[in-house]
């Protein structure tokens, strides 16, 4: 489908807009309006219904000056398309949040003029009254919202402040009481609240479950950077020698490590998640159960973090069992690190080296979203400065970094550093009155940038030889979409030393040829490497840069007679493998035929020289499975051998071993199914070291591809037979 004159719509509409900058608004609903239009129960406007579309508008800077230092305005100061640097406006909602695509309430100011506020980028599960709630008070510059008690709100619209200890305990009474509805934004807010008031001195034991009881809300929030410091604060450090304080103090105690465990192990930090589940196992005198069992969890991922081993098997019937794919499983990362790159900005490079088939590296997901999830339908993201447009998951993907980033400072640093396109100026995400800030355009241009389309379960359920949309690769439209920090670093190269493959949200990225110490790891971004101009055209498109590998390079270098050559034999070869030909003796001459041919339009394939066309390589493939059909065993090994080094696989047999180069191979099915078709051919003729050699190559490569062994053996199951 094509999106440009629906985008070129919205880039006139925002034009038009400009046209009004600086006038007033003539058209403000007045109070009673507004009450009707949020009212309780109020259905959603016509026209609210019709926003169907985020619009990421012209980008402009986050503000990053205190509240402190911004000027106060009101709302018969604000003028269209105007952003008011410097300026505050402090509102007060007064009806009912509605949600429709964007949250939105009524809102008055200071001096008692009323408007509507919508707030956009909210996540679109989060219900309005989290966002807008009408006991909030809000400063409009970018959203602060600030709790009752803040003592910046303005003197007119301040509501009266919880001081005394007796208040803050009702406040925590009433957090508790919301909690337990699970309205965790609002049991927050309440234990703060009671936070600012409670700091009678004596009375330290309030504090220490109020941050305890935020801690497990964050928790559930998601905040766990909140949630890390509130359970951090709420240790109490000294307790009696002995005697029930002692041991009420020990529980509580455990409690709060428990939470800081869980906040550290969701913040992947697992060294100081297991050192915070072993103390808390340490409170109880017979040992916490739940703390025992996440000491071992975290044991587990510390381990996969150092050695890389992993069960991908158990990882993927987990997925599979569990209909889960967000996995519970480290990062391996050590035999990487990022580096200023030759090709490109900053690259991976190999901090050690590799051999065909190792783990260069094992990634969960920063933000994944799965097609197969219930997504409420954000229909679609109009980028008016990238110019592009996003369906569903990209655009649900967006509002959960957003959300992320702006609970989460540390991770929201460690996501900016990503390459964002050139976007300028790059603000950091830094905290201001207490909260992140950050760009959300800069935000939205780094997901480009950096999104990897994923299979909805794993790589190996997808069918071998198709090129379906889910190899991780390609446009989406709609599909399962993630990012992942560490690998959003690698480069690009058509023949890449490394690919990768998805079980759940884990992206395994493996070595498919050996990889020096210090050498870049690259991978292509595509991984239909046989349609050249298709390829090209999608990275300039995607990821702005032309790819000058050795592929392009000698792609480059074919001259345009040799391409109008290789032209009609190609087509010809296409059409005759579909539908799949008998494999009698007069169409395997046919295709023999064929194949000289159009390997005579090549200076060279395989080797890195020039990628071997679909045709190329289905004649191959089709020619050996003639020969096994024909059972002639030893044209089988002549045509996969044959096959191999088209695509790039020098084989050489002496002393009964086989040695497979793959210094310059093209990694593919079509690959592993000719060492699978020479493997059972020489099983066939009893030669089982020989078949063994080509087994083992088949599957390693199988592996890289697809991460794991699963679906190997029935896909090679008929042959199976021909090894007994
Ligand atoms: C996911 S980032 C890769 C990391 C990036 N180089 C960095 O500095 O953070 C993708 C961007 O890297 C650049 N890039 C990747 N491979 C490249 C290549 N082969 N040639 C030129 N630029 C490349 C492009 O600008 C692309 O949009």
């Amino acid at each position: 489908m094509d999106f440009a004159p629906l985008l070129q719509c919205f880039k006139q509409l925002s034009l038009n807009d400009q046209e009004h900058k600086g006038m007033k608004a003539t058209d403000k609903p007045d109070r009673a309006f507004l009450e009707i239009l949020f009212a309780k129960k109020a259905k959603p406007s016509l026209e609210e219904c019709l926003d169907v579309c985020s619009i990421i508008s012209y980008a402009y800077p986050p503000s990053v000056i205190p509240l402190a230092h911004l000027q106060p305005m009101f709302i018969s100061d604000l003028r269209l398309e105007t952003h008011h640097h410097g300026r505050a406006l402090y509102l007060k909602t007064f009806g009912h949040p509605k949600c429709v695509q964007a949250v939105r309430n009524a809102v008055e100011d200071l001096k008692g003029d009323v408007d509507r506020l919508v707030v956009y980028n909210t996540h679109p599960t989060s219900p309005a009254e989290r966002i807008l709630c009408t006991r909030l008070l809000w400063c409009v510059s970018h959203l602060l919202h600030l709790q009752l008690g803040d003592e910046r709100i303005p003197a007119v619209l301040r509501p009266r402040v919880v001081r005394s200890y007796e208040e803050a305990i009702v406040l925590k009474a009433e957090g508790n009481a919301v909690y337990g509805r699970k309205a965790f934004v609002e049991a927050v807010e309440y234990y703060s609240e009671a936070l600012q008031a409670s700091c009678t001195e004596g009375k330290e034991s309030l504090r220490y479950d109020l941050y305890r009881n935020r801690a497990s809300a964050n928790l559930l929030l998601g905040r766990f950077e909140g949630a890390l410091a509130d359970a951090d604060a709420a240790i109490i450090p000294s307790a009696p020698d002995s005697g029930v304080l002692k041991e009420a103090t020990a529980k509580l105690n455990g409690k709060a490590y428990y939470r800081a465990g869980r906040a550290a192990y969701a913040l992947r930090n697992f060294p100081r998640a297991a050192e915070y589940f072993r103390k808390g196992e340490q409170c109880s005198p017979s040992g916490d159960a739940d703390a025992k069992q996440e000491v071992k969890r975290a044991a587990y991922r510390l381990e996969e973090q150092r050695t890389g081993r992993y069960d991908f098997a158990a990882m993927s019937e987990a997925v599979s069992a569990t209909r889960n794919n967000r996995l519970d499983h480290a990062d391996f990362t050590t035999r990487v690190e990022v580096r200023d790159a030759e090709i490109h900005g900053r690259g991976l490079f190999a901090v050690e080296a590799l051999k065909m088939g190792d783990l260069v590296l094992c990634e969960k997901a920063f933000g994944v979203v799965f097609a197969s999830e219930k997504i409420k339908a954000l229909d679609m993201t109009v980028n008016l400065n990238t110019n592009r447009l996003s369906l569903a998951t990209r655009s649900t993907l967006r509002l959960n970094l957003l959300q992320k980033l702006s609970h989460n400072p540390d991770q929201a640093r460690a996501y900016s550093n990503l390459y964002d396109g050139g976007y300028t100026p790059r603000t950091p995400p830094q905290l201001v009155d207490g909260l992140t800030v950050v760009d959300t355009f800069r935000a939205a241009a780094i997901l480009e940038y950096n999104v990897f389309i994923c299979p909805s379960e794993r790589s190996s359920d997808q069918a071998p030889g198709k090129n379906n949309n889910e190899d991780g690769s390609g446009t989406d439209l709609g599909g399962s979409i993630g990012v992942w920090l560490l690998a959003s670093y690698i480069n690009h190269a058509c023949n890449g030393n490394a690919t990768r493959a998805f079980i759940g949200d884990m992206m395994i990225i493996r070595a498919v040829r050996d990889i020096g110490a210090g050498e870049e790891v690259l991978m292509p971004y595509i991984n239909q490497w046989n349609d050249q101009p298709a390829t090209l055209a999608q990275l300039k498109v995607e990821w702005g840069f032309e790819c000058d590998c050795k592929f392009c390079e000698a792609d480059a270098n074919t001259t345009k007679a040799q391409l109008e050559r290789r032209k009609a034999p190609s087509e010809v070869a296409s059409r005759f493998l579909s539908p799949q030909p008998l494999p009698n003796a007069a169409n395997i001459r046919k295709a023999e035929k064929m194949l000289t041919e159009l390997k005579a339009t090549y200076d060279y394939v395989g080797s890195a020289r020039n990628r071997p066309d679909l045709a190329l390589t289905g004649l191959g493939t089709w020619l050996c499975q003639a020969h096994i059909s024909a059972s002639s065993p030893r044209k089988v090994i002549a045509c996969a051998n044959r096959l191999l080094g088209d695509l790039g696989y020098g084989v050489s047999i002496a002393n009964n071993t086989v040695v497979i180069d793959h210094a310059s191979g093209c990694p593919g099915t079509s690959a592993v199914d000719a060492a699978m078709y020479a493997a059972h051919a020489h099983y066939s003729l009893g030669e089982r070291k020989l078949g063994g050699h080509y087994e083992m190559f088949a599957e390693r490569l199988y592996v890289v591809m697809l991460g794991e062994k699963r679906g190997f053996a029935e896909r090679y199951e008929c042959l199976e037979l021909l090894r007994a």
